[in-house]
């Protein structure tokens, strides 16, 4: 696979693991969904470590300091609708005070095309490091609509989360967003004649709201 400056590999061993462990076929939902979670929580360490800091005036019991603290409007999780909902506890667990927008979009399952439903966004949304977030990158085409339609809102600064890629995936939204850093927990090797990722793990709605 070609190397894009704007994406991130994981290759941490906690993040394989669990990685592996969601990709088993009798792993089931309350596993799969806890499993999400941390592995959102440890992706988002890393991805949030360029966020500003500033420094702020505190008193110690023992005296007063200058210490960093995050600077800024708050960060802003924006799930797509439904799988990326099982990341955002992950990521709200290290920023608890994160504003959340949604963005509805489903594959139509014929075309693969996606469809958008709902797009409801914190603002001032271009004030904010955004942080898109969906299990999956398959074809592309979801991460890409979301994100336009985020631009379209105004939003700029904006990182994108997945746990699977497909290399497809990986170039198609490259291509059309090459400022959006992208974070990848497992790159797969292709996807298939449904547009599913292989190995993949499935349905990652489906196996967090457990709808199958
Ligand atoms: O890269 P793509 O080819 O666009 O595929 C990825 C999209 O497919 C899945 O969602 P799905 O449409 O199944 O909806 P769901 O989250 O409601 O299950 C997944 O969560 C992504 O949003
Ligand atoms: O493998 C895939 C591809 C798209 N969406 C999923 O949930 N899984």
């Amino acid at each position: 696979m070609e190397k894009f400056e704007n994406v991130t590999y994981f290759n941490h061993p906690l993040i394989q693991h669990k990685i592996s462990i969601l990709r088993k076929k009798e792993t089931g939902t309350n596993e799969f969904r806890h499993l999400v979670e941390e592995i959102a929580m440890l992706e988002g360490f890393e991805a949030l470590n360029d966020l500003p800091l500033e420094e702020v005036e505190i008193e110690t019991p023992i005296e007063k300091c200058k210490t960093p603290m995050i600077a800024g409007r708050k960060l802003a999780i924006v799930p797509i609708l439904r799988a990326g909902l099982g990341m955002v506890e992950g990521i709200l667990a290290l920023v608890p005070s994160a504003k959340i927008g949604h963005i509805g979009l489903y594959r139509d399952e014929e075309t693969f095309e996606p469809h958008e439903y709902y797009c409801k966004l914190p603002s001032p949304i271009e004030e904010r490091t955004i942080v898109v977030c969906d299990p999956m990158l398959a074809t592309g085409g979801s991460a890409i609509d979301a994100i336009t339609m985020i631009k379209k809102h105004g939003g700029r600064n904006i990182k994108f989360m997945c746990i699977i890629a497909a290399p497809e995936g990986v170039k198609a939204l490259h291509e059309a967003h090459p400022d959006v850093q992208i974070y990848i927990g497992h790159l797969d090797r292709c996807l298939n004649e449904h547009a599913y990722i292989c190995p993949g793990l499935g349905d990652a709605g489906d196996r967090i709201f457990g709808t199958k």
